[in-house]
């Protein structure tokens, strides 16, 4: 027998360690399929990201019931349920695909060594992404810092197939314990509308995209009303559907396109060479989680500022376009792309503050939160990190809003007290005076900082963290 430790792959099928399970246990009494509910891990969760796991975890075991066997699940710390489940089972071998990130890493070595105290032998392979860090380097065999030259790399790189689903015999016969509630994790249900979670839901979204967006999201992507991208980044993070199998839909795509809808095709597998990427990234440097990757020669000087903060979590911050992405935030436990960009922009270069304040709220909220993700992201915003926006390109959030919601569709959706002010109000809101806004919307924020005298003060407080004044 084998024991396939399910984590952030919940799927069976394109699951390279079941897949390996599966092989070696045909014959020889199946794959026992498990998962854990770690306290460790839960400690650091949000609770739409809790519901989405347990709803495809839900969806995992309906599957393999449909198939004969079950999901096992524990509850405690994996490097003692591991070993006992094992045990249980009298498995010879456990499977599971690696995580990158230094919680997780810390958490598997200890795995191994109680795998390896018990006389249990284990194997972890690597599954999340197509390309494993340290694969794709510089000519020198260092990771890279630049996306661009790693795109490249990543671009012309082979990809393995899809794995196959295991067949039903090779799943062991067994009966797996009850899912526990929300509740009993120690979560409220999310406010969030949480998208549907599993394989099939996540198949869904892709074939989709595939079908028509995809074709079309080099030019729409940067325009949150336009529905222009796949939505898969829960199911990516969560692993409900394979890496292997969404990379060849988007092939498949490619085959039907040319010209610019080609080139399109080829933008959105650019997106997830990043999200590779910054798995690379948070791999070789797992500090980055809560230091900056860049080091400034005396340290970033940033604010403190309590109700500024409230104010931007609330969205409720007098700019219209960053307020209606942190109300979407809070709406569908999900952000557009632009919008985070957006947002993490304006506290860090607006309020001052610093990027884990930000960081920190994205991962109590969002589904899809991804720890390389979302700190390359909060990291890029902030001109912290790897390939990061220079300090000195700060984002204006109202000529972003007039650029990417011109006719204010967005924003509206998102923030009902605008909706009767026209795009153009909502465009000039920090221009128009008390009595303008007033009367054009007269429930909604006056601007909580002004934009202008902001930016200058970020710049500066760049330059002095980078020392700039003493070189001169
Ligand atoms: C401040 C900030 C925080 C972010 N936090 C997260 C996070 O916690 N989890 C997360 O998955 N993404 C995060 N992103 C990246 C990006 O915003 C989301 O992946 C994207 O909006 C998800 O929507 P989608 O699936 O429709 O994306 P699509 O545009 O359809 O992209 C397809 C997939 O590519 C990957 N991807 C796309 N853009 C990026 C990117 N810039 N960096 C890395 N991977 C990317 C994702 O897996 C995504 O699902 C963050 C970006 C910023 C600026």
């Amino acid at each position: 027998m084998q024991l396939h430790w399910h984590r952030r792959d919940l799927r069976a099928s394109d699951n390279r360690g079941l897949a390996t399970a599966a092989e070696a246990a045909e014959g020889e009494g199946g794959v026992v399929p498990v998962f854990v509910f770690d306290d460790g891990v839960l400690a650091h969760a949000g609770a739409a990201r809790v519901r989405f796991m347990l709803d495809a975890l839900a969806r995992l075991r309906e599957r393999y019931r449909e198939r004969g066997s079950d999901l096992v699940v524990a509850r405690g710390d994996p490097a003692e349920e591991i070993p006992r489940l094992a045990a249980e089972y009298d498995a010879e071998r456990v499977v599971w695909n690696q995580d990158y990130s230094g919680l997780a890493r810390t958490r598997d070595a200890a795995v191994r060594r109680a795998l390896d105290d018990a006389s249990v032998a284990r194997e972890s392979v690597h599954d999340a992404i197509h390309h494993e860090p340290g694969s794709i380097t510089t000519n020198a065999g260092d990771p890279y810092s630049v996306y661009t030259y790693f795109w490249k790399k990543w671009r012309d790189r082979e990809k393995a197939d899809p794995y196959p689903a295991p067949e039903a015999d090779s799943l062991a016969d067994v009966t797996g314990g009850d899912l526990p509630d929300i509740g009993d994790l120690g979560f409220e249900q999310p406010t969030a509308d949480v998208p549907e979670a599993g394989t099939e839901a996540a198949r869904e979204r892709l074939s989709s995209f595939c079908e028509d967006a995809i074709y079309r999201y080099d030019e729409d992507r940067d325009y949150p009303e336009r529905d222009a991208t796949s939505r898969l980044s829960t199911d990516l993070k969560w692993g409900t559907i394979g890496i292997r199998e969404v990379y060849e839909a988007t092939e498949e795509a490619a085959e039907s396109a040319d010209g610019e809808e080609a080139d399109s095709v080829e933008e959105f597998q650019s997106q997830l060479a990043w999200r590779e990427f910054y798995a690379h990234v948070l791999y070789f440097n797992p500090e980055v989680v809560t230091e900056n990757y860049k080091s400034y020669e005396n340290g970033i000087e940033w604010r403190e500022d309590e109700e500024g903060l409230t104010a931007w979590k609330a969205g409720e911050t007098g700019y219209p376009i960053v307020d209606a992405g942190m109300r979407q935030l809070r709406e569908e436990a999900y952000m557009h792309n632009r919008m985070r960009m957006l947002v993490a922009s304006f506290l860090t270069k607006d309020l001052l503050l610093d990027w884990r304040e930000g960081y920190a709220h994205f991962r109590e909220y969002l589904a899809d939160h991804d720890t390389a993700n979302d700190n390359g992201g909060w990291q890029w915003a902030a001109s912290t990190g790897t390939d990061a926006q220079p300090y000195f390109r700060v984002f204006n959030p109202t000529t972003q809003g007039e650029r990417y919601d011109p006719d204010a569709t967005y924003i509206k959706e998102y923030v009902p007290e605008l909706r009767d002010a026209s795009a153009e109000e909502i465009h000039s809101w920090n221009e128009l005076s008390p009595t303008e806004r007033e009367s054009a919307a007269p429930d909604y924020y006056d601007p909580i900082v002004d934009h202008a005298e902001r930016r200058e003060m970020a710049i500066s407080m760049f330059e002095d963290a980078r020392g700039d004044d003493e070189d001169d």
